[in-house]
């Protein structure tokens, strides 16, 4: 499994971002430190109680998760509306360090990547058909400071990636078709990724292969098997009762999972 390593270079805040404040600017470049895990946990905010956002996010991260995974929707590329920068900065000025994993459902791309990477976007991932100029939106998005990722829906071939290995720091599956929380796994997917992965190893560059949709304790395994790295999870962390202490069983139930699709791996 592969890990990311922390360049110096990627330590360094790009011009855009020195024009910010210097409190935002020293958060903004701590996060780009990737947590050194071989998998990581990203519970999706989608699910999350938006009346008590920070409080929510905060208390998943407490109880155990790496990374929040911020679901952004524009009711155009996606039939659905939801956040902008405005709540990644909101969340930053609530205390949270951790990393920001952008997700923009949101056609066009570019107008907005530069506002997510001042309102502390760590990760900035989008979906190829939503971009016109793929290599050059994968360019901006690094320019900007942060990693840049490609997301598949289920049905789009890996096709492009191809062209843009070395520009990707991310790849994004989607195991449902975006816009909704809650759906059940297409398990087609699981295909898929074992290709991502092949297509990642082979390419030797460090790249994360993360997951998203219906994705629970239940089937973790079997995904992180297929290669999977990363792993959003929406409904099944942020539901009732909404405590850290039940977000930490879901989690830690999901990491001993893990730990067993890791023993198969090494074995394997
Ligand atoms: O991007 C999306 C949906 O478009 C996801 O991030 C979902 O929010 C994941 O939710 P669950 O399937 O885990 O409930």
């Amino acid at each position: 499994m592969l890990l990311f390593a922390v360049t110096v270079s990627a330590l360094v805040a790009p011009p855009s971002l020195l024009r910010g404040p210097r409190a935002l600017r020293s958060r903004v470049t701590m996060e780009l430190i990737e947590p050194e895990k071989d998998f990581l946990i990203a519970p999706s905010i989608l699910s999350a109680d938006f009346a008590r956002l920070g409080e929510e996010v905060v208390n998943s991260l407490s109880a155990g998760a790496d990374v929040v995974h911020f679901d952004v929707m524009d009711n155009h590329y996606v039939p659905n509306l939801t956040i902008g920068p405005l709540v990644c900065t909101a969340l930053r000025n609530h205390g949270v360090t951790a990393p920001i994993d952008v997700h923009l459902m949101v056609s066009p791309v570019d107008r907005i990547v530069t506002d997510f990477a001042k309102a502390g976007a760590s990760y900035i991932t989008f979906h190829p058909e939503a971009s016109p100029h793929v290599d050059r939106t994968l360019q901006l998005i690094r320019s900007e400071g942060c990693k840049s990722g490609l997301v598949f829906n289920p049905a789009t071939p890996l096709d492009c990636l191809k062209y843009v290995m070395d520009k990707v720091d991310i790849i994004l599956l989607m195991s449902v078709n975006p816009g909704f929380g809650g759906q059940a796994f297409i398990p087609a997917v699981l295909d898929k990724a074992r290709e991502a992965r092949k297509l990642i190893d082979e390419s030797g560059f460090d790249i994360r292969l993360e997951i998203d949709g219906g994705v629970s304790a239940g089937n973790i395994k079997e995904v992180a098997e297929a290669g999977v790295d990363m792993f959003v999870a929406g409904s099944a962390i942020f539901r009732d009762p909404r405590t850290e202490e039940a977000y930490k069983e879901t989690i830690d139930g999901m990491r001993a999972e893990l730990a067993e699709a890791k023993s198969t791996l090494v074995a394997a």
